[in-house]
C-alpha cells in the first residue's frame, strides 16, 4: 500500500505544535528535520537528560505520513488552523510499498573498529572471518558501533585489553563495550544500565556472542572493584556519577568516560581528576573520550 508524504516548510517557532496538529488530526506519523541538513549550513542539535533542548534548527522541515485516500490539503489547511497560523507551502509526493526490512538492513554494513575488532549485524558475511567480530543488529538498545562515542571506547578496548581484566561497563545499552571486551579476552564482566530493554538486550546479544556477561539494572551492582570501568553515557550524568564510578575501579585500575561533547572535555576531566590521574582526551566527530588511572 503506498502512502502520501507531505514535506511541509515551517518556521523553527510552529514546526513542534504543526507536527503535533498533523499527528491530532490523522497524519500516520510526522518528523521534524533541519531544512539545511546535508549542506554547509546544517546545524547540529545536541541534548541531554534534564537539559531539554528547546531550540530547533533555524529552518525545519516536516515529514508528514498520510494514508492513500487522504485528503491532505483539507488536513494541513486544518492543522494550521488549529495553530492558528497561514496555510505553509508543502510539496506532496508518494512512498511506495517497499521491503522495509531489506531496506533497513542495507544501511547497516559492517563497522572496522581495528584491523582485528569489526562490528558485522547478523545478516552480512563477516569482511574478515579471521579477526574479532561482534555480531550485533541494530534493535532498541543503543550501541551498534556507528556512533563516534562508542567507536572511542572500542578503539580503547581493542588497544587496551590484555587478557584476564575484570570489567564494568556502567550504561551497557545494547552491551557492545562489554561483549567487545570479553571477546578480546576480558575475564569477569559485568554491565549495568537504568533501561531494563537494554539490560534484555544485553543479555540476548551476548548470548548471540557466545559470550556470557552478567548483565543489570543499577540496584544490582554489588560494592566491588575493577580493573577497567567503561562509562558511555553523557556529561550530565556522568558529572553526578563520578563519585559511584571510582569507587568501582581498582587502585592502579582504569576508567574510561565518553558521551562527552569536546566543550565539556575540561569540566569532565576536572572533575575526574579528583580521583584519578587524567591523560589526555581523544577527540572524534566533536565527541570526547576521557580516560584515567585511579590513584
Ligand atoms: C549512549 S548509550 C551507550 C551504550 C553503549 N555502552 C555504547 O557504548 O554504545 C548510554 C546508555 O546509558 C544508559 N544510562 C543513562 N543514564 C544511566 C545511569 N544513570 N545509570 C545507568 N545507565 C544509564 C542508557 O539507558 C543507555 O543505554
Amino acid at each position: 500500500m503506498p502512502w502520501q508524504q507531505a514535506t511541509i516548510q515551517a518556521d523553527s517557532a510552529i514546526a513542534e505544535k504543526l507536527a503535533d496538529a498533523l499527528m491530532d488530526i490523522g497524519a500516520l506519523s510526522a518528523t521534524i528535520e533541519d531544512a539545511l541538513a546535508g549542506t554547509a549550513e546544517e546545524q547540529p542539535i545536541f541534548g541531554e537528560p534534564g537539559e531539554p533542548v528547546d531550540q530547533l534548527w533555524s529552518h525545519s522541515l516536516i515529514n508528514a505520513l498520510f494514508t492513500e485516500d487522504a485528503d491532505v490539503a483539507l488536513l494541513i489547511t486544518a492543522a494550521a488552523n488549529d495553530c492558528r497560523i497561514a496555510v505553509p507551502q508543502y510539496q506532496l509526493g508518494r512512498v511506495e510499498e517497499q521491503d522495509w526490512v531489506r531496506l533497513t538492513q542495507s544501511q547497516f554494513d559492517p563497522i572496522r573498529i581495528s584491523d582485528r575488532l569489526w562490528i558485522t549485524p547478523t545478516w552480512h558475511v563477516s569482511p574478515d572471518p579471521s579477526a574479532i567480530n561482534l555480531q550485533l543488529d541494530p534493535g532498541l538498545a543503543f550501541g551498534t558501533g556507528s556512533h563516534p562515542t562508542t567507536r572511542l571506547c572500542l578503539q580503547w578496548l581493542d588497544g587496551n585489553i590484555q587478557g584476564g581484566e575484570t570489567v564494568l561497563d556502567y550504561g551497557c545499552g545494547s552491551g557492545i563495550l562489554a561483549i567487545a571486551a570479553m571477546k578480546l579476552g576480558a575475564g569477569a564482566t559485568r554491565g549495568i544500565d537504568i533501561d531494563a530493554q537494554a539490560v534484555r538486550a544485553s543479555i540476548d546479544n551476548a548470548a548471540q556472542n557466545g559470550v556470557s556477561g552478567d548483565f543489570g539494572l543499577p540496584y544490582s551492582l554489588q560494592p566491588g572493584e575493577y580493573d577497567v570501568v567503561l562509562a558511555n553515557i553523557l556529561a550530565n550524568p556522568l558529572r553526578m556519577l563520578g563519585e559511584l564510578l571510582a569507587s568501582h575501579v581498582k587502585t592502579g585500575g582504569k576508567i574510561v568516560l565518553s558521551g562527552i561533547l569536546a566543550e565539556q572535555a575540561d569540566e569532565l576531566s576536572a572533575i575526574y581528576a579528583q580521583w584519578f590521574d587524567m591523560e589526555p582526551a581523544v577527540f572524534d566527530e566533536g565527541w570526547t573520550r576521557l580516560t584515567g588511572r585511579k590513584r
